[in-house]
This record gives C-alpha cells, structure tokens and sequence, in this order.
C-alpha cells in the first residue's frame, strides 16, 4: 500500500521487518509507486502538421511538453530511476545526484520526490532562471558550475556524501527501455511504442530527433530496429556538437571536441566541451540504430523555433532542430507522400527571455552574425514552409556571414 501525503518528500509507509527485508519492501513499494505514476502519466498529445507547400508531408510532433514535468525527460527519469531502483543502486533514503542542463533534473526532481528521495541537480551555470525554479519546485537542490565540469562535480558530490549519480550520459543507455509491453497492463514508456499507437500501428517513414545525451533517440532507434520499423532514424546534430561526426565517422569517441564547441549551442542537444564520447560512459547515443545524420546552424534553428511558434508549434530549441530538419527531408521527397515523425520535447516558454529575445539572440549569437542572419534565416524557413523549398540548401546559400 502507498501513502502519498502532502509533504515535500514523501515517504514510502511499510512494516518493519529485518534490514535486509525493510530494504526489499521498500524497494517493491517504490516500484509499485513508479507504476503508479506510469499510469498516470498517460499518452502524450501528438499535433500534426502539413506544411502549406509540402502537401505531401505531414509532421507528427509527439508533444512531450504536456508530460507532468514539462518535457521529454519525464518518461526519460521515470525509466531511469526505474532502472536504478531494479539495480539496488537506489534504496531508502539515497541521496540522488544528477548531472543536466535543467529538463532532466527537473523530472528526475519530481521522481525523487514521488519516493521521499533527497535530490540535487548540478547544472551548467548558463542555465535559463526558469529552469532553476522549476528544479527548486520539485524539492530539488541546484549546484551550478561551469557545463564541462558538470559530471566530475556530480560525481565528486555523490561519493563525498554517500549519494547515487544517476548519469544520465552513461546510465539512459542502460536505463532507457526499447521494448513494447507485449500482453502486459503495465505500458512500455518507449516513446515510439506509444507513438505507434496513436499512428494505428502505421511506423512514420522518418524519425527526426537531435541528441543530448543520446538516450532519447537511441531508445527510439534500438525500438524501431528491434522490431524491424521501416523507419528511417535521423540524428540532427546542432552546429558545433561532435555528434554528427561520431556517428558517422567513429571519431571524438577517443579525442576531446571540447575545442570545436562555440557558444551558445542549442541548450540541452549537441555534445561539446564535455571531452571524448564513449558509448555508455559519457554518451548514451548508440551509432548503431541510426540511418542518417544532419547538421543544422544554431541560428536557423533558433529562427525555426520561432517560425514553429508562430504556425502553433510552441517549443524549445530541440523542437526548432526538428522542425528544420523535418523541412529539409520533407523537400527531398519532393512529391513521394512521406510521414515524419519527431518530438517537441519542451514548451517554448522557458526560452522567453533566451532563444526568443532578440537581444539575446543578437549578443550571444554575434560570432554567428546576429540578428541579419537570423532574419534571412527567418524568411527562408517561412518561405519553405509555404513553397516546400529546402530550407537548409536555400539559408545556407544565402544566410552566411560571407554572404552579408
Ligand atoms: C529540450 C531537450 N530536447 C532534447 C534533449 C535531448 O535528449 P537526450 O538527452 O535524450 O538526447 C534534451 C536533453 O536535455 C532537452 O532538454
């Protein structure tokens, strides 16, 4: 039985017994609880759109922003510490540590605190203000630090207080599922399992989606391949991140790209100043489920952002990467009817005063060229929306800085 109370941190109530049981009973109550919230977390709307010029295309975005957490890392942390729990790595009373760059911890706050679990999230200290909030509502701790020293720091604070790192950069290859639930009541929480029951069983011919670290598409990519989708899986890599190369080449697996990574990136996707990639130790992104790569400028991703919200697709910077791209691969099938599935992994508002300020945009982005080349960007995709022109082949003729 479970007792939710209304405190902050909410114990788990059970009948003492000997340690080792106390621990067992714990651990089954917890799991129980994590199913519960399973329950409770439903199916995630999805919003289709077919691009004026494009009428052969239809986007599927798979709205995780109306998760209780506000993003896609709410399944993500519920598999994660479902993964945890399963391990023994988190028992009654753990500390839980994370290293993010705010979604994660956020999510995995609200989980911690679904077991009366103590949390503290090391974050970037380029973080949004709104992102700490939210941590904070949740219970959270917030420890900011410079993003290349986010995991050493994590680390270090676990071991120093006797606490878990759940690393989400090593563990969501472990933790992520990539099964459907088969005759079970209990529901996979595999986005794509989830996906293809809204699209009546029907897979989308593409499957576009960027990496942080890497668990959410290799979930999607190992699900699609396991079970023989005829579903292209697309990494669309931000500007700077060494993603597109490792996938396709091997390389920054043994080497750092930390000296290629040009600020201020694509908040929470692309991987850059935080050393080599090694599969399950610093990345999740497994190459092996992926069919194709792109790299898509910073800059016209923040400019999709905006072009996205204004067709009512309000999201953060991953969801301006995807529906980019989505563009791009939509103009390559010219006419050939083609389904493309991606996610708006989180709400547009917390990017108020960030990728949807122009003064941010025309300081931080200056090194890009600013706000004429976001403009020009601005223009393309819109155009592209309404003629079905690609975006990225047109932007990158004309949306240079040389160009200017
Ligand atoms: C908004 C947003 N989109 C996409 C991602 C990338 O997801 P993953 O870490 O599963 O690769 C993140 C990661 O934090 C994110 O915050």
């Amino acid at each position: 039985f479970l007792v939710v109370s209304q405190q902050q941190h909410t114990e788990i109530s059970y009948s003492p017994k000997d340690q080792l049981t106390e621990s067992k009973e714990w651990t089954r109550l917890a799991i129980q609880r994590l199913w519960a919230e399973r329950e409770l977390m439903g199916t995630t709307p999805i919003h289709v759109v077919v691009p004026t010029g494009m009428t052969n295309v239809k986007i599927v975005f798979k709205n995780e922003s109306a998760s209780p957490t506000g993003s896609l890392k709410h399944r993500y942390s519920w598999a994660l510490m479902m993964w945890a729990l399963l391990e023994g790595h988190v028992k009654n009373g753990t500390h839980v540590f994370e290293a993010s760059s705010g979604n994660t911890a956020c999510s995995l706050g609200y989980m911690c605190r679904l077991l009366g679990l103590q949390f503290t999230a090391v974050v970037p200290d380029t973080i949004e203000l709104v992102k700490v909030q939210r941590i904070e509502e949740q219970g959270g701790s917030v420890v900011r630090v410079p993003i290349s020293d986010r995991l050493i720091i994590a680390e270090q604070l676990a071991k120093s207080t006797g606490g878990f790192f759940m690393n989400q950069f090593k563990n969501a290859f472990h933790a992520e599922e990539f099964h459907e639930s088969g005759s079970s009541t209990k529901k996979s929480a595999n986005l794509m399992d989830e996906l293809l029951i809204q699209l009546n069983h029907t897979p989308p011919g593409v499957f576009i989606h960027p990496a942080g670290t890497g668990g959410t598409l290799s979930s999607i990519g190992r699900y699609a391949k396991k079970y023989g989708l005829n579903t292209q899986i697309v990494l669309a890599d931000t500007q700077f991140s060494i993603y597109y190369d490792y996938v396709l080449n091997g390389t920054f697996s043994k080497q750092t790209g930390a000296h290629h990574w040009i600020t201020p990136g694509m908040a929470g996707i692309g991987y850059g100043a935080m050393g080599p990639a090694k599969i399950a130790e610093t990345t999740s992104l497994d190459p092996a489920v992926i069919d194709r790569v792109l790299k898509i400028p910073d800059l016209a991703s923040t400019a999709a952002m905006k072009v996205a919200r204004d067709i009512g697709i309000n999201g953060g910077t991953s969801t301006g990467v995807n529906f980019l791209a989505a563009l791009h691969i939509g103009a390559l099938y010219k006419t050939q009817p083609v389904s493309i599935a991606t996610i708006l992994a989180d709400s547009g508002k917390y990017y108020e005063m960030t990728y949807f300020e122009r003064n941010w945009i025309a300081q931080k982005f200056e090194f890009h060229g600013g706000l004429p080349i976001y403009d020009c960007w601005i223009q393309v995709i819109t155009k592209s929306f309404a003629t079905g022109k690609d975006p990225l082949e047109r932007g990158q003729k004309i949306c240079s800085v040389q160009s200017f």
